[in-house]
């Protein structure tokens, strides 16, 4: 259960399509789940908050001729509704999507209940003032282009419900040059950023060890810098480099 007048510390995990995102949100969930105190930790994507199309849009998205990746394209308004709503410690309902249709689900919603601990990942999770207001801790997911094409290539025809050929001509019309428009300049709001995604084991676990050690009271609010009402990170920024684990200059 929350404790009474504590806020849930809300992490922010921004990235590139494919970066590795969902998979270093999971690796956080499953590690600091194990801690002895057992905190309530959720996961909340903002692909859920893509906004739902026409039947004119559809038809364009289906021709690849729909932009999913410039903000218009998000319910950014009902993702910062809902993020004050968890803040408050009130359980929320959020749409479920559907990247095959692109659609929500008319019939199914997810429910999330207060937490201790939620992450928030997605391509433009540290693009608006207001969101990153509310986040305590914000990473930068930072995995080479190469790899991140690659990885969605196999994922949209896997589970996106995607051609080879339409994953390429999206990428090469919208994904690559909103990545460098509106993703990309995002990362100098990082707190940490984490080359190579999911496989940095010493980038993910030094982010641990600072939720585990908020969550079991060691790191005090008083202790902190920044506090905006409730825990926070230290406003000082971290890089966790690629070659050196301990680290920690300013990102560029
Ligand atoms: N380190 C990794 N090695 C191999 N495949 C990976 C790695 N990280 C992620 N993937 C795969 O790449 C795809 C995208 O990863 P995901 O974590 O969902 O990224 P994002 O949330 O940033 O879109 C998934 O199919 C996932 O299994
Ligand atoms: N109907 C949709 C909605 C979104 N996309 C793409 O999803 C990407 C974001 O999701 P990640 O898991 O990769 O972060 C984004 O780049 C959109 O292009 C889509 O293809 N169809």
């Amino acid at each position: 259960m929350q404790e009474e007048g504590r806020r849930p510390f809300v992490i922010g995990v921004a990235g590139g399509t494919a970066s590795g995102k969902t998979s270093v949100c999971r690796k956080i969930m499953e590690a600091v789940c194990q801690e002895g105190v057992n905190p309530k930790v959720v996961m909340i994507s903002q692909d859920s908050f893509y906004r739902d199309l026409s039947q004119e849009q559809r038809e364009r998205a289906s021709r690849n001729q729909y932009n999913f990746d410039h903000p218009d394209a998000l319910d950014i308004d009902l993702l910062k509704k809902t993020l004050r709503e968890i803040v408050a410690g009130r359980t929320v309902d959020i749409p479920v999507y559907d990247f095959k249709t692109h659609t929500r689900s008319k019939t199914e919603r997810r429910v999330i209940q207060p937490s201790e601990v939620i992450l928030v990942e997605g391509i433009l999770i540290l693009y608006d003032p207001e969101i990153r207001e509310m986040l305590q801790m914000k990473l930068f997911v930072d995995t080479d282009s190469d790899t991140r094409l690659a990885r969605r290539v196999l994922r949209d025809i896997q589970e996106r419900g995607r051609t080879l050929e339409s994953v390429l001509d999206q990428y090469t019309v919208f994904v690559k040059p909103a990545f460098e428009e509106f993703t990309l300049p995002t990362k100098k709001y990082a707190d940490v950023i984490i080359p190579r995604g999911a496989e940095n084991d010493v980038a993910i676990n030094l982010i641990i060890q600072h939720i585990k050690d908020i969550i079991s009271g060691k790191l005090k609010l008083e202790d902190m810098t920044g506090s905006r009402g409730g825990l926070s990170f230290p406003a000082r920024k971290r890089h966790v480099s690629e070659s050196s684990a301990i680290p920690l200059a300013r990102p560029h």
